[in-house]
């Protein structure tokens, strides 16, 4: 007896392929300016870019392809680049228009991220998941449809970005990760990055003097014997 068309296809494994692509702005020159009392701005530019490869290697574990929207000329083998002389804002808008895609937009100061933080982020049901960072500001925003979308970043993003999704009648998960929402501004985030870092990016900090320290129960960083944070 033949089986029917409907029998076979509920038996099938069925995968569905979804295609993100990841959006990361990067500032390679003078970059990461609150750091500027613990490193020089040839050692920020480096641990910049250092911390932006534990990004890109992260991303593109999950699947995603990247685009870097740069503020400079910069060559990267593994993301595209796209040179963007305006603000961060106006970077970003400027490409969600153009998705036919899921977009994932990433900050290039989070080397804490992993494949598997990044996952829970791009398996969210909702139609935007964001990652709030320190302070108020926004981390990682994925959102499913990014040509209606646009950002807001600086001071209190994070707010404002939930009300732009509540405009849009986007419903939203709001994803807690240690790990995602830890960016990296201040010397005092060193030491989060020192302890639970995985990538390049700790390794980098090591190599070049910082340590970590113990001082009245507390840890703090130091760099060639100084505590810094
Ligand atoms: N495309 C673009 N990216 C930017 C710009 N300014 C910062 N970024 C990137 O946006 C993300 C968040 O920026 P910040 O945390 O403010 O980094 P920053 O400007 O290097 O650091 P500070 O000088 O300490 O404010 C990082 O990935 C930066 O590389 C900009 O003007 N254009
Ligand atoms: C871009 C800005 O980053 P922060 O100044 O919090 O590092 C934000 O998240 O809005």
């Amino acid at each position: 007896m033949e089986t029917t068309p409907t029998l076979k296809w509920k038996h099938a494994e069925i995968k569905v392929l979804m295609y993100f692509h990841a959006l990361i702005p990067y500032k390679p020159v003078n970059p990461k300016t609150r750091l500027a009392s613990v490193m020089t701005q040839e050692e920020r530019e480096e641990f910049a870019e250092v911390m932006l490869g534990d990004v890109i290697s992260a991303v593109r574990k999950t699947g995603c392809t990247a685009t870097l929207l740069c503020t400079s000329k910069y060559t990267c083998r593994e993301a595209l680049v796209a040179i963007r002389k305006e603000g961060l804002n106006e970077a970003i808008n400027w490409a969600l228009p153009q998705f036919h895609c899921p977009a994932l937009i990433i900050m290039s100061d989070l080397p804490m991220t992993t494949p598997g933080s990044l996952q829970r982020v791009l398996s969210t049901k909702a139609d935007m998941a964001i990652v709030p960072g320190l302070g108020g500001g926004t981390n990682v925003i994925f959102v499913k449809h990014p040509e209606t979308f646009h950002v807001e970043y600086y001071g209190f993003s994070y707010r404002r970005h939930l009300q732009i999704a509540e405009e849009l009648g986007l419903t939203v998960e709001i994803i807690d990760s240690m790990r995602m929402s830890t960016d990296v501004d201040e010397p005092s985030d060193l030491v989060e990055l020192m302890i639970h870092g995985h990538g390049n990016a700790r390794e980098w900090l090591y190599e070049h003097g910082f340590a970590l320290s113990m001082e009245n129960g507390r840890v703090s960083v130091t760099r060639n014997g100084e505590k810094i944070a």
